[in-house]
């Protein structure tokens, strides 16, 4: 099948700074154009606005220097209004050789904003370009609110278009602006305009207020439009833009008599870049890109996985460079657990396997989320506690933790014959806990190790924070060793390491 080439221009460090609250740096807008362009592999990249400051004249000058040095220089585009000189002279001294030329899309904008007729609009914009022209600087014109204008003012719309057909332009820039657009509509309208004037290149520009940018998007391709505009993460004013990763995803998947540029693979890395940069948190089920959207919470997706991939769709993860996860928690059963472990190359008997299910549901069950990364500390805590014959066990204990009072425990402690039950107050509820347990050890004149050290720990890896891990060292007799305790709880995993401690001497 013959595929028409849709063309990418991603706006994220123009639009997509428009989000509230972001500014980048000179050199993360360096880095990511340059990412852009040369892995994620977009055709065109709208990096500023003219005029704006000095911070974002320089960035403007330090992408073009790298984009002329490396064959980029038309793909970076900078947008502009019509004023005359103004931003011709900023484009100029910047370096960039294409603008992004603001005009009025619908009438409205222009009686009321600009308070302009059409004509004297378009001899302005006429002006602009030809200066542009003779720069040697390429022009595309934004028909602003161009939505609105096809709802109300169709005539202005066509009119506008009649007199842009006949200037020396590249492309027309047709954004829905408030995002206020439904597909159908979406579809009629560029398919209207592209029928119409065959000769012209139609970007499309969408927001996603509806949360309709990717249909939207989608439709406008179907009717003719010859490029689109989005960004990397959505972001962008209010509700945003388009969305890259997704509709790349849906062109790919759904349109088969078109292709892009895009390089899938690299969508992920860049969100997570520009998430990093931008300090714009992705939320993590969006499309493609969210932390959650390849990982199978319920145990009965992982068995059928399993089984005959019977929960398999095209959204592969690995397609964007991502794997499928199963999460651990109360609901994901002993297939996902089983999922995860092979993924780690750990085989469990079946017994094993049912003790370490029943300790993620217990965490699951206090709301805590287990990551792949916790599941060898699980392991090896529960198989330890196994191993160990009890001959002392850590019955029942009450800590508490009160303002302007010391921390108290009391301790009931089963030994093989009998319990004894102490109480203790301590610097911390930890060491409550020892001292009560140091009464009940010389009440039975037995023996205790001595604590030399003592580490709390994120399990190392997890990424998690269901799990803590203690590490005791103890010293008996001259002898040193190590226990560790691990829990959602700091002191409850100290109990655990001490309690492993208390069967070992
Ligand atoms: C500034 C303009 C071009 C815009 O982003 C829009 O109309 O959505």
């Amino acid at each position: 099948m013959k595929q028409r080439s849709i063309e990418i221009m991603d706006t994220t460090l123009r639009d997509g700074e428009q989000t509230s609250g972001v500014s980048f740096s000179a050199t993360e807008k360096l880095t990511l154009a340059q990412l852009l362009l040369t892995e994620v592999k977009v055709d065109r990249i709208e990096i500023a606005s003219a005029r704006v400051s000095e911070g974002e004249f320089q960035a403007v000058k330090r992408i073009t220097d790298w984009a002329r040095e490396n064959g980029h220089l038309h793909k970076i585009e900078v947008l502009t209004f019509v004023d005359g000189d103004t931003s011709i002279n900023w484009v100029e001294k910047a370096g960039a050789k294409v603008m992004n030329i603001l005009t009025k899309g619908s009438l409205n904008h222009l009686t009321h904003q600009l308070k302009k007729t059409p004509e004297e609009h378009f001899r302005d914009i006429a002006a602009v370009i030809k200066k542009a022209q003779k720069k040697g600087i390429d022009c595309n014109v934004y028909l602003e609110d161009w939505s609105n204008g096809m709802r109300n003012s169709k005539e202005y719309v066509f009119q506008y278009l009649d007199f842009i057909a006949k200037q020396p332009i590249k492309r027309v820039l047709l954004p829905d602006t408030l995002g206020i657009l439904i597909p159908s509509e979406t579809h009629g309208y560029i398919a209207a305009i592209t029928g119409r004037y065959p000769q012209l290149h139609f970007d499309f520009h969408g927001h996603n207020d509806y949360d309709l940018g990717v249909a939207n998007a989608l439709e406008a391709v179907k009717a003719g439009a010859h490029g689109l505009h989005l960004t990397i993460n959505g972001m962008g004013e209010r509700a945003g833009n388009t969305p890259l990763a997704s509709i790349v995803a849906v062109l790919n998947d759904f349109q088969k008599d078109v292709k892009t540029n895009v390089n899938e693979k690299a969508l992920y890395k860049i969100s997570k870049l520009v998430e990093a940069f931008s300090g714009f948190r992705v939320s993590p089920n969006k499309p493609v890109i969210g932390e959650n959207v390849f990982t199978q919470t319920a145990g009965i997706h992982a068995d059928g996985d399993k089984k005959k991939n019977l929960y398999y769709n095209d959204l592969m993860p690995e397609r964007f460079g991502r794997k499928r996860k199963y999460a651990l928690g109360k609901t994901s059963g002993k297939a996902n657990i089983e999922n995860n472990l092979q993924q780690l190359g750990i085989q469990l008997s079946d017994e094993d396997l049912k003790k370490v299910t029943q300790r993620i549901i217990e965490l699951g069950d206090k709301k805590e989320t287990v990551t792949q990364d916790d599941l060898p500390f699980i392991i090896s805590d529960v198989l330890d506690s196994n191993t160990t014959a009890e001959k002392v066990h850590v019955e029942d204990y009450v800590l508490t933790h009160s303002k302007n009072m010391r921390p108290s425990t009391t301790v009931r402690i089963r030994f093989e014959d009998g319990v004894v039950e102490e109480n203790a107050q301590g610097d911390g509820q930890y060491d409550a806990f020892m001292n009560a347990l140091r009464k009940i050890y010389t009440q039975k004149k037995l023996p205790l190790a001595k604590l030399t050290d003592y580490i709390v720990r994120i399990p190392p890896g997890g990424k998690s924070d269901a799990l803590c891990e203690t590490i005791i060292t103890w010293n008996h007799n001259g002898r040193e060793f190590t226990t560790t305790g691990l829990d959602s709880d700091q002191t409850v995993a100290a109990i655990k390491a001490t309690q492993k401690m208390l069967n070992l001497v």
